[in-house]
């Protein structure tokens, strides 16, 4: 279960048991589709989450940048964020698994919201782990998992954000393995988890592939997607790497700078696959954000989505081969394409989606004639904070 020299399963003992029952599941339901898993999948996805999402045409920013700007909305799937292909596709696997809770982590709150309501659609008990500062900054989405049906437990170790309730998540699945499945919300975790996230998250790229073609004659020249735990950048991804004629760019946070202060152990970014060296986090052997002690260092980001110190170890390797282009784009630069995508084009994007609008803003010179974005979620959430931030500025 290896990408290149990233991925494995660093796990305590205690967790063995449920990787090893999880990654015989994913064999037998997700790649053969054992009693007809995946089509239930598709067909719960198309009528309960509303697929497949448009990919649009944007107008305003099309004639902006003098090339083709296509947005793939997955903001339009229900719930608001692509974060409910993976959360359906591992509930509804929970109850093939038979079993009988289900909890989660969440940082920006999204993964959160799909799980709970993945959890109330197939009637399953649910608890979501969350940082008491995202608690705090994602208010929103608490409610939303509340009023899904689900528990917010509150992280109060260290920073309380989402490295600290993934920790934590995996603690409470350790010694409830029996009748208890853990969401991961990204394409990150040991073995199973990063290529099972991305099989759910590929339904992204089948349809921007299909799509692209019956609206262009043609592949797109290039996919841009942000990345924070990688999810959202993968299924953007998955069925493009194969052509390598289209470029793929992974846009991280640039936070507030990209110079880090050794001593402080913080880095004011979350731009992992740029900056981070080779280590081990939440089971899997990765990049991440480390101090030189190898300490894992805090990250900073104005997107709650986007601030995690460590990345898929996929997309990792696609890195390392060349394949994705890892790029940047800071706090300041993400603001601004908040407000412009909202008023050039009619769309509030999620702050996290925000940092691929910066990216074309700042580097569209660079882009080949169609450009596709994947719009991965919507704004609503952000709202306070972006007018917080605003009236600061
Ligand atoms: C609207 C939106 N867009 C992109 C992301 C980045 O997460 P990935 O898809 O895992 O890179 C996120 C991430 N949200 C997670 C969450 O809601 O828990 C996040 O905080 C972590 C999984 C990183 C998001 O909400």
């Amino acid at each position: 279960p290896k990408f290149g020299e990233y991925g494995g399963q660093f796990v305590p003992e205690a967790l063995m048991p449920a990787i090893e029952e999880l990654a015989d599941a994913y064999e037998r339901y997700v790649l053969n589709n054992e009693d007809g898993f995946m089509d239930e999948f598709r067909s719960r996805l198309a009528d309960f989450g509303g697929r497949p999402t448009p990919l649009q045409y944007a107008d305003q920013l099309s004639e902006r940048y003098d090339t083709d700007v296509y947005l793939k909305r997955e903001d339009l799937l229900h719930g608001g964020a692509h974060k409910l292909n993976n959360a359906l596709g591992q509930v509804l696997l929970a109850k093939y698994m038979g079993k009988e809770r289900i909890i989660a982590e969440t940082g920006a709150g999204q993964h959160g919201t799909a799980t709970a309501m993945a959890a109330a659609h197939l009637d399953m008990p649910c608890e979501i782990y969350m940082g008491e500062t995202d608690i705090a900054r994602q208010r929103p989405n608490v409610f939303r998992i509340k009023i899904n049906g689900s528990e917010v437990v509150p992280v109060t170790v260290g920073r309380g954000t989402l490295k600290e309730a993934i920790s934590e998540t995996m603690r409470e699945w350790a010694t409830t393995v029996e009748n208890t499945h853990y969401v991961i919300g990204s394409v990150v975790g040991p073995h199973p988890f990063p290529k099972m996230v991305r099989d759910f998250q590929s339904v992204i790229s089948e349809e921007a592939r299909e799509q692209a073609i019956e609206q262009t004659g043609g592949l797109p020249t290039d996919v841009v997607a942000c990345a924070g735990g990688g999810s959202n950048t993968m299924g953007a991804f998955a069925e493009f790497v194969d052509d390598e004629e289209v470029a793929l760019h992974a846009v991280e946070a640039g936070g507030s700078s990209l110079t880090v202060d050794e001593d402080e152990g913080v880095a004011p970014n979350s731009a992992t696959l740029s900056t981070g060296d080779e280590g081990v986090l939440h089971g899997a052997r990765t990049k991440l954000l480390q101090d030189s002690d190898g300490q894992i260092m805090e990250s900073h980001s104005v997107s709650a989505g986007l601030d995690y110190a460590g990345v898929g170890p996929e997309l990792a390797h696609l890195v390392d081969e060349g394949r994705v282009t890892p790029v940047n784009v800071d706090d300041d630069l993400a603001l601004e394409a908040f407000h412009r995508l909202s008023q050039d084009e009619g769309i509030i994007p999620a702050l996290e989606t925000a940092h691929a609008f910066g990216y074309l803003e700042k580097y569209h010179e660079d882009l080949g004639d169609t450009v596709v974005v994947n719009v991965s979620g919507r704004g609503d959430k952000d709202l306070e904070t972006v007018i917080e931030e605003t009236t600061k500025r």
